[in-house]
């Protein structure tokens, strides 16, 4: 078989009993428009590694087949899922990897080769963490193209002084470049989820020399009170907040909410510890 006369993702999923399960965050794009759409977002794809995590059916990996990317290496937790895919395997000439495991305890630099991209519709229920981890090691990827809950989407693009701006915004904004491509209605997937989706392309910013560990030390203490000035809410990271706020030409009455990214930066290195 070759890539070009494929079954019907339909049929797929019924030969393989692939019906969906809600503890995987299991909701299928079955929509070859939809899925082209979304690795044409991805935009510079030749001879890059395509990661994909969680493939499903295969729709969207049928897409990243399609683009000029030197390989494709899927990582899908449900062994169904990976039976199902061998026939996408067969017929992509050596192209397609799939790996059997959960994408959390998988460590993606060291299965694929530089330079690598992510594309994925990503398990809703592990989104956030599987990014954190990504933002640690930003410099390992040209771009992300990550579907999200339209709630989680909006809060890694949020500004300062809206509701939806915290730890994931400023995380997010200090390591990457981030923009909403488009969003989904819940009907483009089977079975719909309960809320829209968007997809977001993260490009990463060049590496600053602040720990990982340290931004989220600052962050997450900040965000943790956020209506608490500063003053009191980072009293945790150090005992001598005022002169650190001071160091970092910041008010001590700020709240975190006020703070843009450039702020935590300047925040980061200041602390002397
Ligand atoms: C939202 S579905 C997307 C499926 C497919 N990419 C599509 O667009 O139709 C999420 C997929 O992630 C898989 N998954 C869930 N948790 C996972 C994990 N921890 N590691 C790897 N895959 C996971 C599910 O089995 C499911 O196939």
């Amino acid at each position: 078989m070759s890539l070009a006369n494929l079954p019907p993702l339909r049929d797929v999923i019924r030969a393989h009993g692939l019906d969906a399960k809600k503890t995987l965050g299991q909701h299928f794009l079955l929509d070859l428009n939809i899925t082209a759409k979304i690795a044409r977002g991805a935009g510079e794809m030749d001879g890059v590694t395509a990661i994909e995590i969680g493939p499903g059916p295969g729709g969207l990996t049928r897409a990243l087949l399609d683009t000029p990317a030197k390989r494709v290496v899927a990582i899908e937790r449900d062994d169904r899922a990976v039976a199902a895919l061998q026939g996408l395997v067969e017929a992509s000439d050596g192209r397609l990897t799939v790996i059997g495991a959960d994408a959390l305890a998988t460590d993606v630099v060291a299965i694929a080769d530089a330079p690598r991209a992510i594309v994925a519709n990503l398990p809703y229920n592990v989104a956030t963490p599987l990014l954190l981890g990504w933002l640690e090691r930003a410099d390992e990827f040209e771009h992300l193209t990550l579907m999200f809950q339209k709630e989680v989407a909006d809060r890694l693009v949020a500004v300062p002084r809206t509701k939806a701006y915290g730890r994931l915004s400023v995380m997010t904004q200090w390591r990457m470049t981030a923009k909403i491509l488009f969003d989904l209605p819940a009907s483009a997937f089977t079975p719909p989820p309960k809320v829209v989706s968007s997809v977001v392309r993260l490009v990463p910013k060049p590496l600053d020399e602040i720990p990982f560990n340290v931004m989220e030390r600052i962050v997450a203490a900040a965000f943790g009170q956020r209506r608490k000035m500063l003053r009191q809410s980072l009293k945790s990271v150090t005992p001598n907040v005022e002169a650190w706020l001071g160091r970092a030409d910041i008010l001590p009455t700020s709240r975190a909410e006020e703070l843009d990214t450039d702020a935590f930066v300047r925040l980061a290195r200041a602390l002397k510890t």
